[in-house]
């Protein structure tokens, strides 16, 4: 971890080390990922299976075995507690409410006579999801994106999860089936981002692939747009902290831990106008860490990639983070409100000092897929946007066509576009 000064001179070089995460482990990361895909292309589910066995370690003799079947969802349901189902159920249901409100309805508006235009919204054919599995299991990444895409009337989802060992998260299957997930793999990593993007004799190719995962995942679906559409770049987790002094610090150092513990390349970054604090919250890291099972992850991701920032002023502590665009930001100050306003690049912003990012991970409702690197200056949450697609509608009767086809006829020209011209001066009157 980095104690640092915003205003010492030497901040930025100190700084640029964490903020050059993604750039050194990409250089090295391409080059994998590009073999992968092109394996993945030419062998079809032979390739997939050969690096599924190498990574995952699992010991399938034919592509079929890695389709979850029936029976295993059926165990997974025996295997798991009640109240695991009705937690599950809970953030089904609301984060099914939330993404409700995301709906956009197809539209034709006829407020000029003869002319009607409008939009289309089409849910996709089939997606893929990407649930990460190599860490850690998520059935909360199941229900984030399955909800989603489902809400939005898409016709097959077809979740990958990688299984480290064969050993297949029961908890993960039940979130599939309440989520409506149609069809689930046991494959991970930048060979099922490749599976799903060209398809195989058994894997489906899909239309999009949304979903996190880790530097392999993310490199491959920066790598497969274009082919398919891709949701962002949701790669190891970020958390940033804002801070006035305000707040107990056991529970800023518990938020920062909660991401750390994602991976060894998570961040997590505390800035506060308030030094000592800043010291109170090092400390009790340090205090924390010791009692995590994930200690060794998360001590890792905080000693090379973890930062507590002294800044002169909230001013200052808030152009830093727009500068950072985190994943999730959290406003652990007096009087969140009064600075939401000023917040320009963020994932998601946690306000006040009740609202741990956790909440958000969970059931709060909206999504958890969220942009990660820097790319929250221009790319949004996982939303319903991104399990549909819009086509624009024209209509011009005769009469429409009279009265606008002249001014059509006469760009056409400028832009010495003969055929188009005529296209249109035939049909004039
Ligand atoms: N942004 C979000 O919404 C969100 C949500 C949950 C998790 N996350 C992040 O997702 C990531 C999950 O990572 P994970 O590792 O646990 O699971 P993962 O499923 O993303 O990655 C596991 C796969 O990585 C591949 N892999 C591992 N080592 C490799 C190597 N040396 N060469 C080639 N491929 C290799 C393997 O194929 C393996 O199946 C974490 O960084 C976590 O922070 C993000
Ligand atoms: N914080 C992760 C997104 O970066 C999401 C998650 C899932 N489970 C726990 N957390
Ligand atoms: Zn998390």
């Amino acid at each position: 971890m980095k104690f640092l000064d915003i205003r010492d001179n030497s901040f930025e070089d100190a700084f640029a080390a964490i903020l050059a995460r993604s750039e050194e482990t990409g250089r090295d990361v391409e080059q994998i990922v590009v073999d992968i895909i092109a394996e993945v292309r030419s062998r079809g589910d032979a390739a997939v299976l050969d690096y599924t066995r190498r990574f995952d370690r699992l010991e399938a003799d034919s592509v079929h075995s890695l389709e979850v079947t029936e029976v295993e969802f059926n165990e997974a349901f025996a295997r798991v507690a009640d109240e695991d189902i009705a937690a599950l159920k809970l953030a089904v249901e609301r984060v099914a409410r939330f993404h409700q409100k995301q709906k956009q309805e197809t539209w034709l508006s006829t407020d000029e006579p003869d002319i009607m235009l409008g939009q289309m919204v089409t849910p996709l054919q089939r997606v893929g999801i990407y649930v990460p599995g190599g860490k850690a299991s998520y059935p909360s990444s199941v229900i984030m994106n399955a909800v989603p895409a489902k809400v939005a009337g898409v016709g097959e989802v077809i979740m990958v999860a990688p299984t480290p060992g064969g050993e297949i998260n029961p908890h993960v299957l039940v979130a599939a089936r309440l989520s409506g997930v149609d069809r689930v793999f046991r494959i991970g990593g930048a060979q099922a981002v490749a599976a799903l993007a060209y398809g195989t004799a058994t894997i489906p190719k899909v239309a999009k692939i949304t979903g996190p995962g880790n530097i392999y995942v993310a490199t491959a679906k920066k790598l497969v747009f274009g082919q398919v559409g891709i949701d962002m770049i949701a790669g190891p987790s970020e958390i940033l902290v804002i801070n006035d002094g305000s707040g107990n610090p056991a529970h800023i150092a518990a938020d920062l831990l909660s991401q750390a513990e994602h991976d060894e390349l998570a961040s997590s970054i505390l800035i506060t106008t308030d030094r000592a604090f800043g010291e109170r919250v090092a400390e009790e890291v340090e205090l924390q860490l010791g009692q995590l099972s994930r200690e060794s992850i998360a001590r890792k991701s905080w000693e090379t990639y973890g930062a507590v920032i002294v800044s002169g002023s909230l001013p200052e502590a808030i152009d830093f983070s727009n500068r950072i665009a985190p994943e999730h930001l959290e406003l652990a100050v007096t009087d969140p409100f009064a600075i939401l306003p000023q917040i320009r690049n963020a994932g998601a912003i946690f306000l006040g000092h009740f609202t741990p990012e956790a909440a958000g991970d969970y059931l709060a409702g909206p999504n958890h897929t969220l942009p990660t690197g820097g790319t929250a200056r221009f790319f949004s949450p996982l939303s319903l946007d991104d399990f549909v697609k819009k086509s624009s509608i024209v209509y011009f009767s005769e009469g429409g066509l009279n009265r606008l086809g002249r001014s059509i006829v006469h760009i056409a020209q400028l832009e010495g576009l003969e055929a188009h011209a005529k296209s249109v001066s035939k049909r004039l009157k």
